[in-house]
C-alpha cells in the first residue's frame, strides 16, 4: 500500500485530488493515531494539508524503516529526490502526491526541509550509533524538526504588530526555532519509546557518551539490563526531551488561534510517553509505552485550555 518509487513505472492515471485526500487521511489513521487524533482538530483545510504531507514523510520513513528497507540504498534516495523534486515543480507522480502537490500550491513550503529529511532517513543507512548528543540532534532535526518547519507554513503564523499602529511595518515572528524544537523533542521521546525495538535490529540511538558518563555498555543495553546506571540514565534523557517540549511551547502562541489547540494536544498526547516510561520503572526492553486512548482524551480538554491562555 506504501508505494516505493518505480522510476521507470510508465505514465498511469492519477486519482482525483478528493481521493487522493482520503487516500492520505486513511494512511495517517491508520499509522499515527496520535497524529491523526491532533488533526481532528484543525479547519478541514489544515488537516488534509497534515495528512499530505504526513504520507510523504511517512513514505520516506519506510524507505529505510519499513519492511522493504533492505532493499533501500543511497540510490533508491536519491530518486525519492527526484521524485520530490517533480512534486515540486507541480507534477505528481502517483495517487498520493496529488494531495501533496495540491497543498504546496496552497501552503507554499520551502523544499529544504524535505530534502533535509532524506538526509536524516540517509544517516540510517550508515549509523547505528552516534557518539555525542550533538550528532543525535542534527538526526533528530532531519528526520522530526523538518516535520515542524513543514508543518508551520500550514498551521499559520498570527500576525503581529511591532511599533504603533500608524507605522507602515507589520511583522511576523517566525517560531523557527520552536517548530524544529517540539520535532526534536518528539524524535526524542519516540528514540527512548523504541529503545528495545532498535537493539533488536543492533541500532543505539541513545549518545554513546551519554551511556559512558552512567556507566552502562552497549552490552548491558543489548541485554536489556535495568539497574540504577540505567535508571538515572533514562531520567536524564527523559529531562532533555522535556526540556526541548518547554522550549517549543512558547512558539505555538505564535500560530495561527486555529491551530494552537491541534498543536498543543499533539504535543501532550507525545509528551505523555514519557510519563508512561517512568511508570514502567523505564523498562523499554520489554514493554512498548503508549498513552491509553482514554487518558488521551483527557488531555484534550487541558491543551484546548492552554491553547486559549498561554
Ligand atoms: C498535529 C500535527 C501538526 C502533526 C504533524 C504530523 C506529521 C506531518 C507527522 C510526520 C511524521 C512522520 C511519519 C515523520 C517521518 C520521520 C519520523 C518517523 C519521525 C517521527 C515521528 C513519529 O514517528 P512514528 O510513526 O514512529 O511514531 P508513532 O509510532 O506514531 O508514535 C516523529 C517522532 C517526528 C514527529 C515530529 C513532528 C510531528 C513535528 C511536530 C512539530 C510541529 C507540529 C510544529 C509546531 C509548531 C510550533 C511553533 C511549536
Ligand atoms: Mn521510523
Amino acid at each position: 500500500m506504501l508505494q516505493l518509487p518505480k522510476p521507470t513505472q510508465p505514465q498511469k492515471s492519477l486519482a482525483p485530488l478528493d481521493e487522493a485526500y482520503e487516500l492520505c487521511r486513511q494512511i495517517t489513521q491508520k499509522y499515527s493515531k496520535t497524529f491523526y487524533l491532533g488533526t481532528l482538530l484543525m479547519p478541514p483545510e489544515k488537516r488534509q494539508a497534515i495528512w499530505a504531507i504526513y504520507v510523504w514523510c511517512r513514505r520516506t520513513d519506510e524507505l529505510v524503516d519499513g519492511p522493504q528497507a533492505q532493499l533501500t540504498t543511497p540510490e533508491t534516495l536519491k530518486l525519492w529526490e527526484e521524485h520530490l523534486e517533480s512534486l515540486f515543480s507541480g507534477h505528481p507522480i502517483d495517487d498520493e502526491d496529488v494531495a501533496l502537490v495540491d497543498t504546496l500550491e496552497r501552503f507554499p513550503i520551502e523544499i529544504t526541509p524535505f530534502r533535509d529529511m532524506i538526509a536524516g532517513q540517509e544517516m540510517d543507512l550508515y549509523r547505528s550509533r552516534y557518539e555525542t548528543f550533538e550528532e543525535l540532534k542534527l538526526y533528530c532535526y532531519r528526520v522530526a524538526g523538518t516535520v515542524g518547519l513543514m508543518s508551520s507554513s500550514v498551521l499559520g503564523i498570527e500576525g503581529n504588530h511591532y511599533g504603533a499602529a500608524w507605522e507602515q511595518h507589520q511583522e511576523k515572528y517566525l517560531p523557527k526555532e520552536e517548530a524544529i524544537a517540539l520535532g526534536i523533542a518528539n524524535q526524542l521521546t519516540n528514540i527512548l519509546r523504541d529503545v528495545g525495538e532498535d537493539a533488536q535490529r543492533g541500532r543505539i540511538y541513545l549518545p554513546l557518551e551519554d551511556l559512558e558518563r552512567f556507566n552502562y555498555t552497549e552490552d548491558d543495553l543489548f541485554n536489556g539490563v535495568i539497574d540504577d546506571r540505567w535508571r538515572n540514565l533514562m531520567a536524564f534523557e527523559i529531562q532533555r526531551a522535556r526540556h526541548y517540549y518547554q522550549e517549543s511551547e512558547k512558539g505555538i502562541r505564535g500560530l495561527n488561534r486555529d491551530s494552537r489547540w491541534p498543536v498543543w494536544a499533539a504535543l501532550m498526547l507525545y509528551q505523555g510517553i514519557l510519563d508512561v516510561i517512568e511508570a514502567n520503572g523505564y523498562d523499554v526492553f520489554t514493554t512498548r509505552a503508549f498513552v491509553p486512548t482514554p487518558k488521551k482524551m483527557l488531555y484534550l480538554p487541558v491543551a484546548w485550555l492552554r491553547a486559549q491562555v498561554l
